[in-house]
């Protein structure tokens, strides 16, 4: 890795999230969407290597193209987790970017909260975790779901979150070939707001929708080609704002098949769904 981290620098992981479903029940006074939805985390994802810096600067190794340091979400944490704390500690941080940007699989709220979950142990902070999930939603509000470490249903914008219990799967996630503007497509007047909320006890596969979806497919044909030629093989659905669409199968061997049937040109990749994220314990 380029930049001043050692070679021993540890590498933690910023898997990716999938909405398995996501409901717009409702609109915010301040625009904001009211939402329900259920994540699960994969075991693909950034990888990241973190360390300490005596000095107090907050450093990123491999700088994200077209992306500027100081809006970089990995750097964002960094620097609102010193400026809450007072901490007198910087951190050199690398990012192996291996998640599409702007594929609703959180990508960059995963970064940040990777990032708060090793510097709040690596500066000797110790907040609890329900202080950095609150620090987290300042960032984005899909981040507090990654502190929370956790597969949950969330409310609000997705900052209430309550464990649920997810069967097993092994997903096939295929990733368009076009970028989706997230405020863009909440802003559509196309999009419905009023799906009826539901209590969620217990999720059932199958079970919702996702509102974004329609809204997506109209203005991008290929996020809908992709989910019309995965609906061969399962229930497809486009996570989060898209552009990635994912279908669940019972087995990994199974998901392999799908995934190698796909045509030429059809990019993804198949990753199984996590009970937790892989920094649980980091946080107290
Ligand atoms: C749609 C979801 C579902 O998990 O995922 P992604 O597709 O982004 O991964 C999230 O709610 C996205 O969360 P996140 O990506 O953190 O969005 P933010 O940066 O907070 O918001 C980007 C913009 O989208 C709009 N926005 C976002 C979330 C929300 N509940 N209502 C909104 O209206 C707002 O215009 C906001 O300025
Ligand atoms: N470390 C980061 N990784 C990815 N995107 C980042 C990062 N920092 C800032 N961003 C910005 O956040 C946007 C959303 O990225 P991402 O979280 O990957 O997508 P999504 O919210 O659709 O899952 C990107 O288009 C990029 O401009």
């Amino acid at each position: 890795m380029a930049g001043t981290l050692t070679l021993e620098a540890p590498a933690y992981a910023a898997p990716a999230k999938l909405n398995l479903f996501l409901h717009v029940v409702g609109r915010r006074a301040d625009g904001y969407h009211l939402l329900q939805t259920v994540f699960r985390f994969l075991d693909f994802g950034d990888i990241l290597h973190i360390e300490s810096r005596p000095d107090g600067r907050i450093r990123l190794c491999q700088p994200i193209p077209g992306v500027p340091e100081e809006k970089d979400l990995c750097h964002r944490a960094a620097s609102l987790l010193k400026a809450r704390t007072g901490c007198r500690l910087g951190a050199e941080i690398g990012l192996d970017k291996r998640l599409p940007m702007g594929g609703g699989l959180g990508g960059g709220s995963s970064d940040a909260a990777t990032v708060l979950l090793a510097l709040n142990r690596l500066w000797g902070l110790d907040l609890p975790r329900a202080e950095l999930q609150a620090l987290g939603l300042e960032l984005g509000a899909d981040v507090p779901v990654f502190v929370f470490g956790r597969s949950a249903f969330a409310e609000g914008v997705g900052e209430r979150l309550q464990a649920v219990a997810l069967a097993p799967a092994s997903y096939v996630v295929l990733v368009p070939p076009v970028h989706v503007s997230t405020p863009a497509i909440f802003a559509s007047p196309a999009l419905t707001r009023n799906t009826p909320a539901v209590k969620m006890r217990v999720f059932s596969e199958g079970f919702g929708h996702n509102d974004l979806e329609p809204v997506v497919c109209d203005l991008y044909p290929q996020v809908a080609e992709h989910l019309a030629w995965l609906r061969q093989f399962g229930d497809a659905r486009m996570t989060g704002s898209g552009a990635c669409v994912f279908a669940a199968f019972p087995d990994r061997a199974t998901a392999e098949r799908v995934f190698a049937a796909r045509p030429d040109g059809m990019n993804g990749f198949v990753a199984d769904g996590l009970d937790t994220h892989p920094l649980l314990g980091w946080a107290a």
